[in-house]
C-alpha cells in the first residue's frame, strides 16, 4: 500500500500489526531498532496528511505504546535512550542521527542527514544546527578522560541553507584549554559548500557541580555503560 492509498479500516492496524511487545529471536540489538523506529514515526507524522480517522487512530496507538513502555520507567541513570555511544544518535531522537566516524583527543569527524521532520522549511531548521553543534562538540570536550564539562556557550554562524535528504559532514576541533574553560570549533559542509561554522566553550565542572551525576562518556562500543 503506498502512502497514497492509506486505508482507514481495522486491517490496517491489526491483526497483521507487529506487535512491539512480542518476543522477538531475529534483532539483535531491540533498542536500536527501537530508536529507528521512532525516528521513522516522526519523519512520517511530518510527510503525511492523514485523513481525521487516520490520525485518531495512529494518535490512539501511540498513546496505547506510550503506557505501555511507561511500565519499564526507570531514573535517568538508568535509561538507554542518550547512553548509546555505539550507536549513531546515542539511542535519543532529539537531534538527528550523528555518526560519528573520528574521534581522537583533538578532533572528531561525522555525518549527518537530516529529513523533513527537522525542516525549517526546504532547509534544516536553523535550531537544529546547534543541536548537531552541540553533539560533537560536546563529543570532543569531554572525551579522552577529560572531567566533565558543560556548554557554556554556541556561537554558530549560518553561512548557507543546510540541504534536507543529504548527507552533510560535520567536523569538530579542540581549538585550546585555559584552566576549566576548553574552546571548541567547528564546521559543517555540504560537498564544498560552507553550512555553518561554530564556536564553542566549554567549562569543567566543579565537583559540587557534578554531584548525583552520573557522567561516564563514551566513545564507542567497548565504552558503553
Ligand atoms: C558528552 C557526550 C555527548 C552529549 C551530547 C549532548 C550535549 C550535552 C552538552 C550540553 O548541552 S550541557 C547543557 C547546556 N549547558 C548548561 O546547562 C550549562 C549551564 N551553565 C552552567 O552550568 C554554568 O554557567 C557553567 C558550569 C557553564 C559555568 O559556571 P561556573 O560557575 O562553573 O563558571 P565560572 O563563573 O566559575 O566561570 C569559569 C570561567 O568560565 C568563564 N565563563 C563562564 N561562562 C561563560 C560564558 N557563557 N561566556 C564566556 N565565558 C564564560 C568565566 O568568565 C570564567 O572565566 P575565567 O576563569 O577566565 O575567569
Amino acid at each position: 500500500m503506498d502512502a497514497t492509498t492509506v486505508s482507514t479500516t481495522d486491517d490496517i492496524w491489526s491483526p497483521s500489526w507487529d506487535d512491539p511487545f512480542e518476543p522477538t529471536t531475529d534483532r539483535d540489538d531491540e533498542f536500536a531498532e527501537l530508536t529507528d523506529a521512532l525516528r521513522a514515526v516522526q519523519e512520517a507524522v511530518t510527510r503525511s496528511r492523514p485523513t481525521p480517522d487516520a490520525a485518531g487512530r495512529t494518535a490512539r496507538t501511540l498513546r496505547d505504546l506510550a503506557a505501555r513502555l511507561a511500565a519499564f520507567e526507570v531514573g535517568e541513570d538508568e535509561q538507554i535512550s542518550g547512553r548509546r555511544w555505539d550507536l549513531a544518535g546515542r539511542g535519543q531522537t532529539l537531534t538527528p542521527a550523528l555518526h560519528l566516524d573520528e574521534v581522537t583527543d583533538n578532533r572528531a569527524r561525522g555525518r549527518v542527514l537530516v529529513g523533513r521532520f527537522h525542516s525549517g522549511r526546504y532547509a534544516m531548521n536553523g535550531g537544529v544546527t546547534p543541536l548537531i553543534f552541540d553533539e560533537i562538540l560536546a563529543r570532543l570536550a569531554n572525551s579522552c578522560g577529560r572531567p566533565w564539562a558543560r556548554t557554556a556557550y554556541l556561537h554558530v554562524n549560518y553561512r548557507a541553507p543546510a540541504p534536507l535528504d543529504v548527507e552533510l559532514r560535520v567536523e569538530a576541533e579542540f581549538a585550546g584549554q585555559d584552566g576549566r574553560k576548553r574552546f571548541m570549533r567547528g564546521a559543517m559542509h555540504h560537498g564544498d559548500v560552507l553550512v555553518a561554522d561554530v564556536e564553542g566553550l566549554w567549562i569543567e565542572l566543579k565537583p559540587e557541580q557534578t554531584q548525583n551525576v552520573s557522567l561516564a562518556v563514551g566513545r564507542g562500543a567497548e565504552e558503553n555503560s
